[in-house]
């Protein structure tokens, strides 16, 4: 077995349900700003963590998402409201609880380990408060959880980087803090990687129950990870839900395009319908002569079939996905291509006429100002 696929395998983890339990914490966000270089990158940032609950902030770049972050570990201090942890003030302007006063692990993206101390001594640095032998055992379950026992006197730089990750995973959960702060905390693993180590990662946070925070740009990852999703925008937050709320219901276009890229079309409602080129698109709670955008996803928005009802339109591109099509679809009147993925059917090839129908459950609209 090669090194990579060594560590690609999840039997390389150590058993589930061995990590220790945290006692979960409550955090809470309560209208905090902060201002950064004349700038408001906090601004009235409001959002409660119930105990063990995961929550995804995910963001473009520069809404504030880190800052969030930073705020919650106790290393940014705030201008204005306040952050409680269990109820207690950590942060309200002039008072910050340092990192180490708050019962908080942190976990970054470049792991930020020790270079010069062994994996077990990295892993013991964060537990100095417990006398030797506990902080020993507590140490080597957490290196065993992940998968690291027969790597304690090696040094990180003798890891590869998803076992840097485990271990810097390892580190964070050994102390079994109440809140755990995960700032982008796969990117640096290849995309081979990232979804194993995503997968076993979330295994630990749930065994131990530790309430998380976990900052990220990639709106999957936040899916997959977040009992909650919560949409930075400009310092606050513009939209919180399930993974499944955002996603379906997008509070507006720019939500909606962050998730996945939209065929849109530009139309007015007339008589409940807004007239597309791909036919007539019901819009009953839509008052009469509203301009909308119609957002269709390529997954689900609309459909493709050889013969049938629908719109005509040409195949003009395709991609195989495994087991999925991935089309593009030129139709009159539309000033892009359709994008379209469905389930693969050999049937439909470049340069084919095919029928299009709109999957009106799956089709988004919005009205534009
Ligand atoms: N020390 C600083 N001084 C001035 N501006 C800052 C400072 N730190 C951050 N900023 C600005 O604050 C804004 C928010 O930064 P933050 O790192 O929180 O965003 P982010 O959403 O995490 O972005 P990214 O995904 O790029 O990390 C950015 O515009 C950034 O340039």
């Amino acid at each position: 077995m090669s090194a990579v696929e060594e560590d690609f395998g999840s039997e390389e983890w150590g058993a589930r349900g061995t990590a220790g339990v945290s006692i979960a914490a409550n955090v809470e966000f309560d209208a905090v700003d902060v201002q950064l270089g004349g700038r408001v990158v906090l601004d009235q940032f409001t959002l409660t963590l119930r105990p063990g609950e995961i929550v995804c902030l995910l963001g473009e770049s520069g809404s504030g998402k880190s800052t969030a972050l930073r705020v919650a570990a106790g290393i940014q201090p705030i201008h204005a409201g306040a952050v409680r942890i269990n109820g207690e003030t950590v942060s309200a302007p002039g008072k910050t609880v340092p990192p180490d006063r708050r019962g908080i692990g942190l976990m970054f993206q470049d792991f930020a380990l020790f270079p010069h101390l062994t994996v077990l001594r990295n892993v013991l640095f964060g537990l100095r408060q417990l006398g030797r032998s506990a902080a020993l055992v507590q140490a080597r379950a957490a290196l065993r959880r992940v998968g690291l026992a027969d790597r304690e006197n090696d040094y990180p730089h003798m890891l590869s980087g998803g076992q840097q990750q485990r271990l810097a995973l390892a580190r964070s959960v050994a102390p079994r803090p109440g809140v755990l702060l995960l700032d982008e905390p796969f990117s640096s693993l290849d995309a081979r990687l990232r979804e194993t180590v995503r997968d076993e990662t979330l295994a630990v946070l749930r065994e131990t129950h530790v309430t998380s925070l976990i900052v990220t740009h990639d709106p999957e990852e936040a899916m997959v990870l977040g009992d909650r999703v919560a949409l930075l925008r400009h310092g606050k937050i513009a939209q919180i839900g399930t993974a499944s709320e955002i996603y379906r219901q997008p509070i507006d276009l720019n939500a909606a395009r962050f998730f996945s890229p939209l065929s849109e079309i530009d139309a007015t409602v007339r008589n409940g319908a807004a007239s597309t080129p791909l036919g007539p698109l019901e819009t009953p709670d839509i008052a009469d002569g509203t301009r909308v955008t119609i957002a269709i996803r390529p997954a689900g928005g609309a459909s493709l079939a050889a013969d049938g009802a629908g719109v005509m339109g040409r195949i003009v591109g395709k991609r195989d996905a495994i087991g999925v099509d991935i089309c593009e679809v030129r139709v009159d009147g539309l000033n892009a291509p359709l994008g379209v993925r469905q389930p693969a059917n050999a049937e439909l090839n470049v340069g084919q006429d095919v029928f299009v129908t709109l999957n009106r459950e799956h089709v988004l609209v919005f009205p534009r100002d």
